[in-house]
């Protein structure tokens, strides 16, 4: 057997007959065996996209060259260079290389961390293989890993499915296919097999990236990793979805302090000519002083704290994080949206026998079972396997009595499934049977208004008992008008002709209970300040029924069809004060999901289970989704709440659990930021104030940057703290402005002691002078600041004193050490310090005193204010 390259194949210009393409390809409609898919998987290597695999170290280093706090410390390094300032660049550069291999190393173990978390919600394909070599064997279905997919595989495609390469259909039912990660467009496109294609055309083919939003296909494989469009056009998910709530976090706080540190320099240098008269020689001094106040750790305490926060969730809870930053969305998310069916609600749904019309139920099962059948469809969604069993049950002849002759498979936008079915010996006639949502059967129906008025009552009655519904309604066609019976939809939805004036025939009714735990869980999210919002496409009533047995309020409900007329801005300002909306096709959820995000002030989550849900998956800062969702849902979700197999059904407290893991990670993250800034802003403020009084500069370049790095190296230990049961209650979003009130005041309290060391220090130093006088005052300096900075991290950390854990104890006892001890050591000399007098100790020891005392006092009134 011989296959063509890839990328040839896939060209949709080909011209090829589908055979000729097949012949190509050395397959055939019954797959390819199993001895031959290995030797191809063996020549084109797995079905993975290149940017899923992890980076290798010399490009984890200069990717994290490129981030802004190292560029801006590199600029720094080279005007030190520029000047002749050799120690100050060479510091600058070594924090740099530090900072480079701790962000590689930690990004790297998220990365594999991450790709070992992905491997547990892997997606599936259904693919046709023949047993061993064997060329004659029948063909078997198998549920294979994606990654092993080759050209030439023939797989099967069904709603709900990803589309796991490129592909060529070799038949298709009503298929269309949602290729927004591809094409940006949000309307599902229409999919048909085309035999001889021709040039541009594309109808024929579905391309990697893209999901089943309705129908089903069996196709064949034409290119697979690096050799699918997909690949090529270096386009993800992710990258598709704009800046998500972390983004634009950690952007707004990074630019905001580049700024100050781009503008330090020159006012130290301006300040210090203009009071002291210095000229150049100053920069030197001036540039550590914006390094100083560089948070270069940021991304290495991010990412470990992302990670850590990640690892433990599925440790303990199942809950799968599968983009890193996820993790801190979930814990700002202060608005979560979810669909009904399958989330709140367990999606097993059961016929109710007292409120279904028999002959409904029948003719529901007759579509049911044909459209399965002739639509090729891979499974049977919930409401179909229920009303086959249940009518199977109570007739077990009644698939049998009718032939099938063509069907148009469920779509979440025409809300409507038609099988077109002939009774054996009834040549002449054929009938239509049509199930769908009320609203979309009723209105095909030759009904007069006040029938159509009372059917609706009806519905609505039965849907405020909590019941799901099926509209059923069939038609007698003459079969000599069989070719103009079902042509394909449109992917926006549409209809057919033969679907109008049908006779309705009844209701079938369904319950659906609860999740035992989603009421809980919806408890437990607002006491955490997050609003739910309900966006289904069931009908209003039965929305309206689950929510209020969930112990919610839905008060006004909005269906999706009153929004079209609505501007976005009019859709915002609705959907921010509406708690359910119904009959939403998947393009209304995505809209509604976008118009709540609009401004960035909120951030968004949408849980969802189903192909209605992708799009709005898709447009939230976080899509969620439980772990039976369908494969693109899992696909296109951020975080999987993937429980543990031990942990049977669904529960949606590990919902509560992911938020708490992301607000405890972005807690930490906080943490560092508040206490860094706020401390390297009051050693900027003291060091600027104190070089504008001295005759000399009060700490050396050397010195600044090696307390900085002393300072860094401790708040790694960030990543492991635990904040305040406080900071879990509310939505942790890392935005600029609430850092700076913090920053400032904390800051000047810094700043405060700083110079009262200043002045102990011109006590205890009263008899030496000259040159001594200033490695003493910088020894002085050195040990204070280390003090002054361990006894910051551990008060404004947010955790309680008493529950410190221990690497963050670890870390300030060892900062504290090397600042008192460092100017003791052969060390100090090199670096310009003298050991000092045992009175500065006294001295310095009353000022960490009250310096400790005021910290607590301005913490305590911060706490109430906030
Ligand atoms: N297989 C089906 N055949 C015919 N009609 C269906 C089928 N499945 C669902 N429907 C109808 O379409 C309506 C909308 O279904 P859709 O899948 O969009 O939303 P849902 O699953 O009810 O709700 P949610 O958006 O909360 O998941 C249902 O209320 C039902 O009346």
């Amino acid at each position: 057997m011989t296959d063509t390259a890839p990328a040839d194949v896939a060209a949709p210009s080909s011209g090829r007959t589908t055979l000729q393409l097949l012949r190509s390809l050395g397959s055939g409609p019954r797959g390819l065996t199993e001895a031959e898919a290995e030797r191809r998987l063996a020549r084109h290597g797995e079905n993975v996209l290149p940017g899923t695999r992890p980076l290798s170290w010399p490009l984890l280093a200069a990717r994290s060259l490129r981030d802004p706090f190292t560029v801006v410390l590199l600029c720094l390094g080279l005007v030190s260079a520029t000047v002749a300032a050799w120690g100050t660049a060479c510091v600058i550069l070594v924090l740099v290389a530090v900072s480079c291999c701790l962000r590689s190393a930690g990004e790297r173990r998220a990365d594999s961390a991450m790709a070992g978390l992905r491997e547990l919600v892997a997606t599936t394909a259904t693919v046709l293989r023949r047993p061993g070599a064997d060329e004659t064997a029948s063909p078997a279905e198998h549920e294979l890993p994606v990654s092993q997919l080759v050209p030439g595989d023939v797989v099967r495609l069904g709603p709900g499915d990803l589309i796991p390469a490129d592909v060529r259909l070799l038949r298709a039912q009503g298929l269309t296919v949602q290729q927004a990660a591809f094409t940006g467009e949000s309307v599902p496109a229409d999919k048909r097999p085309v035999d001889v294609p021709a040039d541009g055309e594309s109808a024929h083919l579905c391309f990697q990236g893209g999901s089943v939003a309705s129908g089903s296909a069996s196709a064949v494989v034409l290119a697979t990793g690096a050799g699918t469009r997909f690949a090529a056009a270096h386009r993800t998910v992710g990258a598709e979805r704009g800046a998500s709530a972390f983004d634009r976090s950690v952007h707004g706080i990074s630019w905001t302090l580049i700024r100050f540190m781009l503008l330090t320099p020159p006012l130290v240098l301006m300040a210090g000519a203009a009071l002291r008269g210095r000229g150049l020689e100053t920069l030197p001094f001036a540039v550590a002083v914006a390094v100083g106040l560089t948070p270069e750790m940021l991304p290495v305490i991010v990412t470990t704290a992302l990670a850590r926060g990640s690892a433990l969730l599925a440790r303990t809870h199942g809950v799968i994080v599968k983009r890193l930053p996820a993790l801190h969305d979930i814990g700002a998310v202060d608005i979560l949206c979810v669909d009904k069916t399958g989330t709140l609600t367990q999606d097993r749904p059961a016929v109710d026998p007292a409120r279904t019309d028999p002959d409904a139920l029948h003719w529901a099962a007759v579509s049911a079972w044909w459209t399965l059948q002739l639509a090729d469809l891979p499974t049977a969604d919930a409401l179909d396997e229920a009303v086959i069993t249940h009518a199977l049950a109570k007739d077990p002849a009644v698939t049998e009595a009718y032939d099938g002759i063509t069907a148009l498979p469920f779509d979440p936008v025409r809300r409507l499934a038609t099988a077109v079915v002939r009774r054996p010996g009834a040549l002449g006639t054929v009938t239509l049977a049509v199930k769908g949502s009320v609203e979309n059967v009723l209105e095909r129906c030759a009904l007069d208004d006040a029938e159509r008025a009372s059917l609706l009552a009806r519905a609505a009655e039965m849907s405020g008992d909590g019941l799901r519904l099926l509209a059923v309604a069939t038609a007698e066609r003459p079969a000599r008008h069989r070719p103009g019976i079902l042509p394909s939809p449109s992917g926006g939805g549409g209809s057919t002709a033969d679907e109008r004036g049908l006779t309705f025939t009844g209701f079938v009714a369904f319950t659906d209970a609860l999740v035992p735990t989603a009421a809980q869980a919806l408890r437990d999210l607002g006491e955490r300040g997050v609003t739910v919002k309900v966006i289904t496409g069931d009908h209003p009533g039965t929305a309206a029924r689950a929510l209020r047995d969930l112990g919610l309020a839905p008060g006004d409900i909005h269906t999706a069809d009153a929004l079209d007329a609505l501007t976005d801005e009019e859709l915002a300002r609705l959907a921010r004060r509406t708690t359910v909306f119904a009959r939403c096709t998947p393009a209304h959820k995505a809209r509604i999901v976008t118009a709540l995000r609009a401004g960035g002030e909120t951030t968004v989550g949408f849980l969802g289970d189903g192909v209605n849900d992708l799009p709005a998956l898709r447009a939230a800062d976080v899509g969620i989704c439980p772990r039976d969702a369908v494969a693109a849902a899992r696909d296109a979700a951020d975080i999987v709440l993937a429980q543990p197999a031990d942990r049977p059904g669904k529960d949606l407290t590990a919902i509560g659990h992911a938020i708490t893991a992301g607000r405890h990670s972005s807690g930490n993250i906080a943490t560092y930021l508040r206490v860094t800034l706020s401390s390297n802003l009051g050693n900027v403020i003291a060091m600027l104030s104190a070089g504008l009084l001295l005759p000399f500069l009060p700490m050396l370049p050397a010195q600044v940057l090696a307390q900085n790095l002393c300072f860094d190296a401790a708040q790694l230990s960030f990543a492991f703290d635990r904040p305040a049961a406080a900071a879990l209650r509310r939505p942790t979003t890392l935005r600029p402005r609430d850092f700076l009130r913090f920053i400032t005041g904390f800051g000047v309290l810094n700043a405060a002691a700083d110079l009262a060391t200043f002045g102990v220090l011109a006590l205890a130093l009263r008899s030496t002078a000259g040159p001594a006088d200033e490695a003493a005052f910088h020894s002085g300096w050195f040990t204070e600041n280390l003090l002054t900075q361990a006894l910051v991290m551990l008060l404004l950390r947010t955790g309680r004193a008493p529950r410190t854990p221990g690497p963050v104890r670890w870390a300030v006892t060892s900062l504290a050490v090397v600042g008192v001890v460092l100017p003791l050591t052969p060390a100090a000399h090199p670096l310009g310090m003298t050991p000092l007098p045992p009175v500065y100790y006294a001295l310095l020891a009353a000022v960490l005193a009250l310096y400790a005392v005021a910290l607590t006092a301005v913490k305590r009134r911060y706490v109430r204010q906030a």
